[in-house]
């Protein structure tokens, strides 16, 4: 995640901001895609607003340039985009980052985000690939919504890019 890395990245989404919320289950490397990835962000604390409380240690959001970014909170009424990310190795918890997503994805003000899962820490041995991700989150039930599945590692910055370049892509193309 050099120089290079955000150049490129800033080209592709020009100076446009939008409103990212970075979601998944504690532990499942929120914190590390976000330290190695060029978007500026502000932590903040999300719950889902009709379960205050759910087991999920949200997150975040953003604007793609820090400079620009003027949120002193975190509370939209709607939100661009979602990324969700999962622990692919957390295989005794992917029931939970299952009902937890579905859940997310009823609320009223993500109803018209692009989501984007990151199947994290394929680096790990026993990790799930893209397609089992697909599989136990049961993302083909998503219905009238764009959504894209990577698989990354945080911790080597793999796969990072390839998802937030479709990212930029879809919402070029008017999604979300
Ligand atoms: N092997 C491996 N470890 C990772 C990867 N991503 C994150 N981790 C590690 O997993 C642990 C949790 O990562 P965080 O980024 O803190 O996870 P988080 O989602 O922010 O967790 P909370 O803040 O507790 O919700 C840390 O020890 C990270 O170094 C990855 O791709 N591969
Ligand atoms: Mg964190």
């Amino acid at each position: 995640m050099g120089i290079l890395f955000t150049r490129m990245f800033s080209s592709l989404f020009g100076n446009r901001e939008a409103r990212i919320l970075v979601l998944g289950l504690d532990n499942a490397g929120k914190t590390t895609i976000l330290c190695n990835t060029p978007i500026g962000f502000r932590w903040g604390k999300w719950s889902r607003p009709s379960q205050v409380g759910a087991p999920l240690s949200l997150m975040l959001t953003i604007g793609f340039n820090v400079e620009t970014v003027q949120y002193n909170n975190v509370k939209f009424q709607v939100w661009d985009l979602v990324i969700y990310v999962v622990d692919s190795s957390d295989t005794d918890r992917l029931v939970t980052a299952k009902d937890e997503f579905h859940a997310i994805l009823e609320e009223e003000e993500l109803k018209g985000a692009v989501v984007l899962v990151f199947a994290n820490k394929q680096d790990l041995p026993g990790a799930l690939d893209d397609a089992a991700i697909t599989e136990a989150l049961e993302l083909h039930k998503i219905k009238s919504r764009q959504w894209a599945i990577f698989k990354t590692s945080a911790i080597k910055g793999e796969g990072l890019f390839e998802g937030l370049d479709w990212l930029s892509n879809t919402l070029k193309s008017g999604g979300g």
